[in-house]
């Protein structure tokens, strides 16, 4: 279990984490989800004991981080598939992590065919393509058996198979029992990977919820609709508890009211209904409405 309580972080001006607290629990594939600059990774490296935070406090498994020795048998974690020292084989490398975590050598062979790179054991990282190397930092995080694991999106630059293979070790994980955190900025990503869902935008809370509770919010319907008489409409929806955003070109975008009984209050009112349509949003929607006054760097946007 991670636990992470009213933790802050300051850069000078830059708040990147402000008061943030969550809970994830052992057993699930939780996915960390935020915008670009969200302080997804601060957060992360805090909850590693990597960064000092400004104010609060996290653990993991009831323990603060920080000084941990053997931390690789408590917590594994890949933060940067670039972090390799490129003239290293894959091999070298993880024997060099065991070591210095007082893991037992026969661990290496094991995680390295675990992720798929027996063959690769003994080529340079410096030749390994990203998704290979986010393979090996997968690999890291498996080496010491830890009870909880946390990836800094891990499925960046894989392929397709690469994706289906880590989301099922993902699974595997948690249903021993482990504590699986994954971050990403893409709502798609998580769709099919995680079970619960904790959001943030600019280094808050924004939702802490499952996967199917968030889907919830995705597939929320709203009903477009084009009338002769709009105005007459919108006050009489409006009224039964509607929410309706009318576009300067006349057509009613509604929402906690279906079609049928969208379509029973214009006919009672006498208004004519020229077009009835009912959009369901997708998860990708909900998830940008949601951050979407908390992206920090938005396509249009002037400095
Ligand atoms: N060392 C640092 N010095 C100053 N500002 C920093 C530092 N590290 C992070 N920040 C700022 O803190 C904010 C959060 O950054 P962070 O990398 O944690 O976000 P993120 O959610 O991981 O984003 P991304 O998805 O782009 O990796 C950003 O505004 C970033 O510019």
């Amino acid at each position: 279990m991670i636990e992470v309580s009213h933790l802050t972080k300051r850069y000078g001006r830059i708040t990147a984490v402000n008061d943030l607290s969550f809970t994830v629990r052992s057993g699930h594939v939780t996915g960390f989800l935020g915008p670009n600059g969200a302080g997804k990774s601060t957060t992360l490296r805090m909850i590693l004991g990597l960064h000092a935070p400004t104010g609060g406090s996290a653990t993991v498994a009831g323990r603060d981080c920080r000084g941990l020795r053997r931390a690789l048998r408590q917590v594994g974690a890949l933060l940067d598939a670039g972090d390799v020292h490129g003239g290293r084989t894959a091999r070298d490398h993880l024997r060099f992590l065991a070591r210095s975590n007082a893991i037992p050598r026969g661990r290496v062979d094991e995680v390295l065919r675990e992720v798929g790179l027996s063959a690769a054991a003994d080529r340079r990282v410096g030749g390994f393509s990203l998704g290979m190397r986010q393979r090996l930092g997968i690999a890291g995080a498996l080496l010491g058996d830890p009870p909880v694991l946390m990836f800094d999106e891990p499925l960046n630059g894989l392929d397709p198979e690469g994706v289906l293979f880590v989301r099922g070790l993902f699974q595997r994980l948690a249903h021993e029992g482990r504590t699986v955190f994954v971050s990403s900025h893409l709502m798609t990503e998580m769709e099919h990977t995680a079970d619960r869902l904790i959001v943030v935008g600019r280094g808050e809370l924004l939702a802490d919820e499952t996967v199917a509770q968030f889907a919830a919010r995705g597939s929320r319907h709203a009903v477009e609709v084009r009338a002769d008489d709009p105005a007459a409409l919108v006050a009489a929806l409006t009224a039964e508890g509607a929410q309706v955003v009318q576009a300067p070109d006349g057509l009613l975008t509604v929402t906690a009211l279906d079609a049928v009984a969208i379509a029973g209050i214009a006919a009672a009112r006498g208004v004519l209904v020229h077009e009835l349509a009912t959009r369901t949003g997708s998860l990708e929607q909900a998830f940008m409405e949601l951050t979407g006054t908390s992206v920090e760097y938005a396509a249009g946007e002037r400095a």
